[in-house]
């Protein structure tokens, strides 16, 4: 007999958890759910945890805690709520865990299940570009592996030659340019949140629909590979790929380029992490590259797209920079959803907190979530100023 995986999803709710899901229910010989966590969408997180039949669901919310309670008051499943309900479940005695909660919400319950030695399918990039000094310094501690599952660091971990880190040139990191790759600064100015989270070859959760519009998500997964991989942030170019084909790549001194590709599905990175090290069937549509017929490259636009500046002057800032950038953004990205403000306010907002800030040396992830909060006050006063 075959032994299960036992595995823990926190977000399952979201975008990722349900792709991490799916591949759960296509192989139930392989795994088995230990815990789920969500925040708002009771709905779903009770239809899921009566189909998986995890020890243990919370819910981040504790509004929502008597809702799933009740909708789960005929199974034997543990029900919890509030931040350390989310912890619990990060520290509940699953092998391999799914970081898949949205923004620096996810940096304690990852941490959690990092200290104590599991494998870690990373999609919660915030938690890296916020805390990845320390993020990497307990993987190293605690013995536990991180396994890149954001789409691009998955093809970086893909192609990697890790027996010659010396013979790293550079690391390519391919971005689709987003919604208005084309659009000029004025029309960018007035676009809605409906058109910022039609992401042109990516279905996803809003926040990281309008990362992706404003190249912020290119900005952010700077800050996650130079955490991931062994390279200086001058080894990480950037280079729009309008198809979403090539999901990174990774040049070599002597001149060989490789470069991970498929079709824009992130249930081929998920199932990546899912099997490693071996490697599972994913669903995913086979890339056919005579119809898709052309690949296109071109430079990103610092301009158009300040936002690719503002993250690399943060990486290189160090301190508490990123952690700022990423409060900043993740507030304004909330206002904007909201109409507050506008699309162009998203990286002023950033800009402005970046510069107002008394930056400081980062040593515990308390300091981390001091920092969050204190720069969530500041986006928001800026976000007042300009509300519409
Ligand atoms: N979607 C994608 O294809 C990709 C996503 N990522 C990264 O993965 C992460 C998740 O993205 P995505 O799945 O799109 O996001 P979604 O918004 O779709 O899902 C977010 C998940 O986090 C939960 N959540 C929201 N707020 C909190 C909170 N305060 N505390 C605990 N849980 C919370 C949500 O619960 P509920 O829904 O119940 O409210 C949901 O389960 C992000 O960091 C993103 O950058 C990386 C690469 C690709
Ligand atoms: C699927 C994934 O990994 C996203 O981060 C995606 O890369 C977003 O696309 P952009 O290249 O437009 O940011
Ligand atoms: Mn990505």
């Amino acid at each position: 007999m075959v032994l299960k995986k036992s595995v823990s999803i926190l977000g399952s709710t979201g975008s990722i958890g349900t792709n991490t899901i799916d591949l759960i229910h296509r192989n139930p010989n392989k795994f088995r759910t230990v815990a789920l966590t969500g925040n708002s969408n009771i709905q779903l997180l009770a239809e899921q945890a009566r189909e998986l039949n995890p020890e243990f669901v919370a819910v981040a919310n504790e509004a929502n805690y008597q809702s799933l309670k009740d909708a789960l008051a005929d199974t034997d499943i543990e029900v919890g709520a509030g931040e350390n309900a989310i912890i619990e479940a990060a520290l509940r005695d699953a092998e391999w865990v799914m970081a898949s909660i949205v923004g620096s919400a996810g940096l304690a319950p990852t941490l959690k299940a990092i200290e104590r030695g599991a494998t870690i399918g990373l999609a919660n990039k915030e938690s890296l570009v916020c805390a990845g000094e320390l993020m990497m310094q307990a993987v190293a501690t605690h013995k536990a592996t991180l396994l890149p599952v954001d789409s691009e660091h998955n093809a970086i971990f893909q192609v990697l030659d890790r027996q010659n880190a010396k013979a790293v040139d550079k690391i390519i990191l391919t971005a689709s340019g987003g919604p208005f790759r084309t659009f000029s600064i004025e029309d960018m100015c007035k676009v809605s949140p409906k058109e910022a989270v039609a992401h042109p070859n990516w279905s996803m959760g809003a926040k990281i629909s309008v990362d992706s519009a404003s190249m912020m998500n290119k900005g952010l997964e700077l800050i996650e590979a130079y955490h991931l991989f062994p390279v200086d942030e001058s080894q990480i170019d950037i280079l729009v790929h309008p198809q979403s084909v090539v999901h990174s790549m990774v040049s070599y001194i002597d001149g060989s380029v490789l470069a991970q590709m498929g079709t824009p599905d992130m249930r081929t990175p998920i199932a990546y992490a899912l099997a490693w090290p071996e490697r599972m069937i994913a669903p995913s549509a086979k890339l056919d590259l005579s119809e898709i017929a052309q690949l296109n490259f071109e430079e990103p636009d610092p301009v158009r797209f300040p936002a690719l500046r503002l993250a690399r002057e943060a990486l290189k800032f160090g301190k508490s920079a990123p952690a700022v950038l990423n409060a900043a953004n993740e507030e304004s990205v909330g206002a904007f959803l909201k109409e507050k403000i506008g699309f162009c306010d998203i990286t002023a907002i950033v800009e402005e907190v970046l510069s107002r800030f008394d930056h400081q040396e980062i040593t515990h992830i308390d300091d981390i979530l001091a920092t969050d909060k204190k720069a969530r006050i500041c986006a928001l006063q800026a976000i007042e100023k300009r509300s519409r």
